[in-house]
């Protein structure tokens, strides 16, 4: 498996391009399967992500061609409701398929997603909500089997706000008969980008980016050609960067307007920011200052950047405390940030006291999910000597050519191929 090796000292300068959001394209890529015809999507990232699910929706007989940052996917020839085990394992979005297919084929039989590095993850609002919408569910052998003739519209409540669930109801909802109404739904800009290319194509869906859709059916969905919105967690990825080197980048081609919490953060740290209509230029303070955070459901503060945030923090000049709400198990980085030197203690699963201190130094470390791989490049980029973060494999799921960008920062970066 590849290693990235970093060494640190460089503060970042210079402008860096962010690529097309992976949460919002495997959504929106799966929406072709709502549609008998050619969709067109553009602003496509090249991740290993968006590679397996482009196989799942090979697999189930759609027509796919990919070229650059374009994806045409014609759903018209699938003749498979089936997502085995071996794809669904490597991406736990592959779930989102069950909606779709149900909705437009009656059936779909899906391999259980399972948890993964950080937590048990369940799909039970998924499985309640179809079965509210009439669907028969069965669970055999590791996978869901569900089945409708016509999907209904209904009232669904969800327990607990949930992006993925959300998506999958409103999917499935756009072919339902009648009108559907999703009560506590998720709020997130890649919930809003998903109901626009659903419009789009020809779907009633009102309401997103508030907590209550509202969904009415119809009888058929046509073509789009469509955009895929910019990287939110990349565009942080990256403005953390510049902020704990204490340098001056320019993050453009993102979107500032999806991104309030996390640039208030950065403000909080001490950071300056310019923000344009479609960039940030973010210059790194001269000693960051301690904040604490709370991750929330959208509009709050993004699980996704937790990670990042923690490693600026082991440098900050006072104690910040981090509380985790949206998964279990989602502080693995801890103990590799503390093989660099941090000083990181938690309580529980869920809140981490972090102390900073004057500097990191590199070590190897061994990176356990996509953010926890984001955070520790960047604590390579600021620690004395070389940095070996180990099993990359999950930093490819989520980051376009991350090395390639940062070495344009000035960032001493590179891939060992393995
Ligand atoms: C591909 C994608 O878009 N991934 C994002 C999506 O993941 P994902 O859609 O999997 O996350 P959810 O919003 O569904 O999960 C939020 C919480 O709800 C729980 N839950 C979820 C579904 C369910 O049926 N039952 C249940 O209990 C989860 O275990 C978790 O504790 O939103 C997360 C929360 O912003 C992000 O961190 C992920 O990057
Ligand atoms: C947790 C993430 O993704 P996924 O839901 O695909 O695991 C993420 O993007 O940080």
């Amino acid at each position: 498996m590849d290693k990235i090796v970093v060494r640190g000292g460089a503060p970042l300068h210079g402008r860096v391009r962010v690529s097309g959001s992976k949460n919002a394209a495997l959504p929106i890529l799966v929406s072709s399967l709502l549609v008998g015809g050619k969709t067109t999507f553009r602003n496509v990232p090249g991740l290993m992500d968006i590679h397996s699910i482009v196989c799942l929706l090979s697999e189930l007989g759609a027509t796919v061609d990919r070229a650059e940052d374009w994806v045409t996917i014609d759903a018209s020839t699938i003749d498979c409701v089936e997502a085995p085990y071996d794809l669904v394992r490597k991406m736990r979005a592959s779930i989102l398929v069950l909606g779709p297919l149900v909705a437009r084929m009656g059936r779909a039989k899906v391999s259980m997603p399972g948890g993964c590095a950080i937590g048990d993850r369940p799909i039970d609002l998924h499985l309640k909500g179809l079965e509210a919408m009439g669907a028969t569910i069965r669970l055999e052998q590791g996978y869901v089997e569900a089945e409708a003739t016509r999907l209904k519209g209904a009232r669904i409540v969800f327990d607990t706000v949930s992006v993925g669930a959300t998506e999958n109801l409103m999917m499935a909802a756009t072919l339902a008969e009648g009108v559907t109404i999703l009560s506590n739904a998720a709020r997130e800009p890649e919930i809003i980008a998903l109901a626009d290319v659903l419009n789009a194509m020809g779907a009633k869906v009102e309401g997103a980016g508030t907590p209550e859709l509202t969904i009415t059916g119809v009888s058929h969905l046509s073509p789009v050609d469509t955009a895929i919105i910019p990287d939110r967690i990349e565009a942080g990825t990256f403005m953390v960067a510049a902020a704990m080197t204490g340098g001056d980048v320019e993050v453009t081609a993102c979107a500032p307007e999806h991104m309030e919490h996390t640039l208030s953060k950065l403000e909080e740290v001490g950071a300056t920011l310019e923000v344009g209509k479609d960039s940030v230029r973010v210059i790194g303070p001269k000693a960051i200052k301690s904040v604490d955070i709370r991750t929330a459901p959208y509009p709050g503060f993004p699980t996704d950047m937790q990670a990042q945030f923690m490693a600026m923090l082991t440098l900050a000049d006072g104690a910040s405390v981090i509380h985790e709400t949206i998964f279990e198990n989602r502080f693995i980085h801890v103990s590799e940030l503390k093989r660099m030197g941090a000083d990181i203690v938690l309580k529980g699963n869920d809140v981490a006291t972090v102390k900073g201190i004057k500097r990191l130094s590199g070590a190897q470390v061994m990176a356990s999910d996509l953010r926890a791989s984001a955070s520790l490049i960047l604590s390579g980029l600021v620690a004395k000597g070389e940095t070996v973060v180990n099993r990359v494999y999950h930093l490819d799921r989520g980051y376009e050519h991350i090395e390639t960008k940062l070495r344009g920062l000035g960032a001493d970066i590179e891939r060992i191929k393995g």
